[in-house]
């Protein structure tokens, strides 16, 4: 626990081990017979290795994978302007996304703070871990055929709009 925390607060990737159990355990549970989404997960190529070994356990196989793409500059603005609610989780942004008035939430009145990974020195650390460490997935997963490309620069609406669309296999 306090390994992963600290990983955590210093913007670092968690150890593979840790994230692939994590991951293992959630997905043998009933709601996932059936198909799931990961959010986060894999972020190296041992986890996408672990992955496809948990699935074949499954009998079940990575069907899609969605690369968000967005410029480093606009990823950073995103980020360290991001806000959220203590109370209920919703999330903000100074100004893409402002609350009708500054740092309390619009639907619950709770007070809003920023994740202390969303500092611009952190931000960097994280686009760095990416770099290094999960784009060569991108790779690992045009190789078998199943990467998707989403522009992550357009609007909320849009990018929510043409990924359902290719999870339903339409687009
Ligand atoms: N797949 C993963 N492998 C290793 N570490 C991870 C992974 N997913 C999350 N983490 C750790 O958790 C931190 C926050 O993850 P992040 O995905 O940014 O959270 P959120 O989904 O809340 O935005 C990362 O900086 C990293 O330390
Ligand atoms: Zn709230």
């Amino acid at each position: 626990m306090w390994k992963r925390r600290n990983m955590w607060i210093k913007a670092l990737l968690v150890p593979d081990e840790i994230t692939i159990g994590i991951v293992r355990e959630r997905l043998q549970q009933p709601d996932c017979s059936k198909g799931f989404l990961l959010d986060g997960f894999p972020r190296t190529i041992s986890q996408a290795e672990a992955l496809d070994e948990i699935g074949a356990s499954m009998d079940k196989s990575i069907e899609h994978v969605v690369n968000l793409s967005v410029d480093r500059n606009l990823l950073l603005a995103r980020l360290t302007g991001r806000r959220i609610c203590r109370s209920c989780g919703a999330t903000y942004h100074i100004l893409f996304n402002p609350p009708a008035r500054e740092n309390v939430c619009d639907k619950c009145s709770g007070e809003l703070y920023q994740r202390s990974d969303d500092t611009e020195e952190k931000v960097g650390t994280r686009l760095d871990e990416y770099i290094n460490k999960t784009a060569p997935l991108l790779e690992y997963y045009r190789n078998k055929g199943i990467l998707r490309e989403v522009n992550g620069e357009q609007e909320i609406n849009t990018v929510t709009a043409q990924i359902s669309s290719l999870l339903r296999g339409q687009a």
